[in-house]
């Protein structure tokens, strides 16, 4: 991996004077999947009038310089396209408000997935990004001294793995520190590097707290298409359910009738009503209604799925704001909790999408998927360090039962290879 890594200058060879090459070409970008295609929503919704749609109308527009700023943002790596709904076969009909679900359906039942502990699953989810990096550092460091060049290359590997030239920068000088012209072994790197990413990552993994004195508790889900969001939110309706909590979700990603039939798949898989209308439906109208319904009902946990949406289209960032004014319409301190679900494999796009969307949505927390199915896990390690916000949870598989909180001592020993 090291041989075929290109030269560039490091840190020690910063330190150390050495001549400068040029600068090192930027990281490659995530494999450019087919671009989604995302139906434009057809002006304002077509939905019969309702008490949801009046407080829309007098909306001021949105904020012209952030706007500005979006369209200005940089292109982004398309994410990858949405996975279409496997359990539900039947063709969607458009329709105003799901009902609740009668009896709640088992999720183990629907998830009989064998029970391994997270530790074995995180390290095995983990696994292509602590590849990446160990496997790197065991090829670096076996049978050499550690110097310049060592250093370098290992760099040169953090670099690539996500990580962030300034963690990286901290980690090469931690492993130099009192062992330069010294041998060392590769296990004892990845203990510093552990001990470092461990460091960088402990004030940001933070539980989501539910405030039981906010009734409903409201939680918007935001991010890019197929991050995950709906999939999350079946994870955490699952885990919420479990907590003996009440909930309700709110298909507010109306651009998708598919993302709609999924969502009403994980109601019915955890006993929560669905709170939904027809595709193209307007989104801040749908939240209006579900947040009205939820209150009625006295339900702990409202969810709200939104459309996944890139964060250089200035049009459906201001449609997210607007989502956001008009729930606070109904309750001024909500949504309570805004959580970014970013996609592991984007690596560096997700710093801009954490930016932009902490911007538009006041974005409160991160949840990190599909961790599983990448070697650049080191993203998260860069994202806290540059914008410290909480981490909630992390994915690690499609499984109701592959999202946990965040640990940072346990990601760090993972990521490094460690046992
Ligand atoms: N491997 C893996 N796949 C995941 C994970 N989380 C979600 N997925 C998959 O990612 C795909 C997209 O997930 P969705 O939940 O539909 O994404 P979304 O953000 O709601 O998508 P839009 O509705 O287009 O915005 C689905 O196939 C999920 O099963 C994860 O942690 N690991």
């Amino acid at each position: 991996m090291s041989d075929e890594t290109p030269k560039k200058t490091g840190f020690f060879s910063r330190l150390f004077g050495r001549e400068q090459p040029a600068p090192k070409p930027e990281e490659p970008a995530a494999p450019p999947p087919p671009a989604p295609v995302e139906p434009e929503p057809e002006e304002e919704p077509a939905a019969a009038p309702s008490a949801a749609e009046a407080p829309s109308a007098p909306e001021p527009a949105p904020e012209p310089s952030l706007i500005d700023e979006l369209a200005a943002a940089e292109p982004v790596v398309t994410p990858p396209p949405p996975e279409p709904v496997s359990a539900p076969s039947a063709p969607v009909e458009p329709e105003r408000i799901e009902p609740a679900p009668a009896a709640p359906v088992a999720v183990a039942a629907a998830e009989p997935a064998p029970k391994r502990s997270w530790w074995t699953r995180l390290k095995e989810g983990l696994s292509r990004s602590s590849s990446a990096i160990g496997g790197g550092i065991t090829d670096i460091f076996t049978k050499r001294k550690l110097d310049a060049d060592t250093l370098e290359d290992l760099e040169d590997i953090l670099v690539q793995a996500d990580l962030g030239v300034e963690v990286s920068t901290r980690i090469v000088e931690a492993v130099g520190k009192g062992r330069y012209g010294k041998d060392i072994a590769p296990e004892e790197v990845k203990s510093v590097l552990a001990a470092e990413v461990e460091k960088v990552l402990a004030p940001v993994a933070q539980p989501l707290v539910l405030d039981g004195g906010k009734k409903p508790f409201v939680i918007l889900m935001v991010g890019v298409n197929g991050s995950g969001k709906t999939t999350t939110i079946g994870k955490l309706a699952a885990k919420f359910k479990r907590e003996g909590k009440s909930l309700m979700l709110a298909a507010g990603d109306t651009f998708r009738a598919a993302a709609i039939e999924q969502l009403k798949v994980w109601g019915e898989r955890t006993g929560s009503p669905v709170v939904a209308r027809a595709q193209g439906a307007d989104a801040a109208g749908l939240a209006f209604d579900a947040l009205t319904q939820a209150r009625e009902q006295n339900v702990d946990v409202l969810m709200i799925d939104t459309a996944g949406r890139l964060q250089n289209r200035a049009e459906l960032m201001a449609e997210l704001e607007k989502v956001v004014r008009v729930i606070r319409k109904i309750d001024a301190a909500a949504p309570h909790a805004v959580l970014l679900v970013l996609d592991a494999t984007v690596g560096q796009n997700a710093l801009s999408q954490a930016e932009i969307f902490g911007k538009i949505a006041g974005v409160t927390g991160l949840v990190m998927t599909k961790l599983d199915g990448t070697a650049r896990g080191g993203i998260l390690v860069a994202l806290a360090a540059k914008f410290g916000l909480p981490v909630h949870f992390i994915g690690i598989g499609e499984g109701v039962d592959d999202l946990e909180p965040f640990e940072a001592r346990d990601f760090a020993r993972a990521i490094a290879g460690l046992e």
